[in-house]
């Protein structure tokens, strides 16, 4: 199984591509992340938010490997405690399939694709940068592997 995040945003500050290099070094193997960085959509010459998150839908798509599994990170989404992301994780290794977890740009992800999503997931019920939630996620992919590994990384 192949992890993907596949985000909008590019040349990201030092701090962030250091904390998602972080905790991207500590998967294992069989559990790699792969980080596909997509540049945003210019904004200027007055293109609408829709116009451009429906652009950035086509170049996100384009990073999705065929078949993967497809998780839209949004504020919106569902909850899910760091346990039943370990629960998920181990399933996603069972079935083999990729799984590709997306992050949008300044406008968010089109509506469209959000609807098509497999799951619509959140990680707080903030607003954050969109640098900080590949941190933040890339850290709970860690923890979540780590559960399952038994691992003393996390401490119930
Ligand atoms: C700056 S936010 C976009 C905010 C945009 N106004 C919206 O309504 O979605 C950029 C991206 O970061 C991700 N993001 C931001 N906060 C999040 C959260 N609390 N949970 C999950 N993803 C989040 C989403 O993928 C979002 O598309």
């Amino acid at each position: 199984m192949q992890l993907v995040i596949a985000a909008v945003g590019h040349k990201m500050p030092g701090w962030i591509e250091d904390g998602f290099a972080e905790y991207a070094k500590r998967m294992p193997p069989e559990c790699r992340i792969q980080l596909r960085e997509i540049k945003p959509v210019d904004r200027s010459g007055g293109r609408s938010a829709e116009t451009v998150m429906a652009q950035e839908r086509t170049k996100i798509e384009a990073a999705v490997p065929k078949g993967a599994r497809v998780i839209a990170l949004d504020e919106r989404g569902k909850d899910l405690s760091t346990m039943q992301l370990a629960q998920l994780l181990t399933q996603w290794q069972q079935d083999g399939r990729d799984v590709t977890f997306v992050i949008g740009g300044a406008d968010g992800l089109d509506p469209g694709f959000k609807a098509n999503a497999d799951m619509l997931v959140r990680v707080s019920s903030l607003t954050l940068p969109h640098g900080m939630v590949r941190v933040l996620l890339a850290e709970q992919l860690y923890r979540a592997w780590s559960i399952t590994q038994n691992h003393p990384y996390h401490r119930v």
